[in-house]
């Protein structure tokens, strides 16, 4: 997808004045959280352990009950699991008594139930060919590496061809080079599909390699959707490559010092105009942005890659 997608554009999914409190005696874990995913987007959640990413996933996939607030998909209301949204998860989730291949069919049937059996070997085939497993159809999990497992849960995913495909954190347990072949993987695979994407991660390098917007969330309790940060680094954009542009700087940046700063000042100011209002657009860098202005041209700092494990 790329940047030059028209917030006009009637949005494929719309989530308006979500809220969760999972107890009654203790405030909400977010809170008014809206955003729009329009097809073809790939979209990147960012923020602290804690402040209800993975919350906002599963009620996209229609697996948890907001308190508050709606989420619509295509012109429907989200209110239970279909197959019309898949999800990985970064546990892979494979059944372990199939082999690679059953796994894939046992998806594809339930999308194509009267397909024949060639159908769906063919169909699940051809996803495995993508995630680059030619060769390992007949393995059980248990003979599979973790980067390999994971492709599975991706192959399998992409071969139900849902609508949207939710990941929460799906590359977090694989070491660097692996991560980074998949994340490879990955952003071709969207390139050619055009599938719509709505992933959890920590890695700000990931979320700038792979999305066109990425979401920053304010710490919980009574997080928020703080920022909508639009990429725009050229869709082209490489993993290898990437850095060389400047821009990179100035996005990383500006992500970095949202979770190591303002994150956890919203959270303290509570700072209800920011908190009720709608989350602002920005394009570190491009924007006359005050924060991002004083850093821009600074070389990269010696910050983390990855978000802390827990508020600032
Ligand atoms: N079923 C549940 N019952 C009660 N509290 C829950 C439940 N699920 C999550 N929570 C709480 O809600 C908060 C948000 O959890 P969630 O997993 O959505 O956060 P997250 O941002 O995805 O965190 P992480 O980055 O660590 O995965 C946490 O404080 C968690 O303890």
């Amino acid at each position: 997808m790329s940047n030059d997608v028209k917030d006009s554009e009637v949005p494929f999914v719309k989530v308006e004045g979500l809220a969760k409190q999972y107890r009654s005696d203790l405030p909400p874990v977010f809170e008014n959280v809206s955003f729009s995913i329009h097809k073809g987007e790939f979209i990147c959640i960012i923020g602290h352990s804690g402040c209800g990413k993975s919350t906002i996933l599963n009620a996209l996939a229609g697996l948890e009950q907001a308190s508050r607030g709606g989420i619509v998909m295509d012109g429907k209301e989200v209110d239970g699991p279909s197959l019309d949204r898949g999800v990985v998860f970064q546990g892979h989730a494979l059944l372990p008594w199939l082999s690679v291949e059953e796994n894939i069919a046992f998806a594809v049937r339930s999308r194509h139930p009267g397909w024949s059996r060639n159908q769906v070997a063919e169909h699940g085939a051809r996803f495995l060919k993508m995630v680059g497993l030619t060769g390992a159809e007949k393995k059980k999990p248990a003979e599979l590496s973790g980067g390999m497992k994971q492709r599975v849960g991706i192959a399998r995913a992409f071969a139900v061809e849902p609508k949207m495909l939710l990941m929460d954190e799906p590359f977090g347990a694989l070491d660097a080079l692996t991560r980074g072949v998949i994340q490879d993987e990955l952003l071709r695979i969207c390139a050619d599909t055009r599938q719509t994407v709505f992933m959890i991660t920590h890695d700000v390098d990931e979320a700038i390699l792979l999305a066109d917007k990425i979401l920053l969330m304010s710490n919980g309790p009574r997080a928020h959707i703080a920022e909508i940060v639009i990429n725009t680094l050229p869709r082209e954009r490489q993993r290898e490559t990437m850095h060389h542009d400047p821009q990179f700087y100035r996005l990383r940046n500006h992500l970095v010092d949202f979770l190591v700063h303002r994150s956890k000042k919203l959270q303290e100011t509570r700072d209800l105009k920011a908190a009720y209002g709608e989350p602002r657009v920005v394009r570190p860098g491009l924007d006359s942005l005050k924060v991002v202005a004083s850093r821009d041209d600074e070389p990269p700092t010696n910050t983390p890659r990855r978000a802390a494990a827990g508020p600032a």
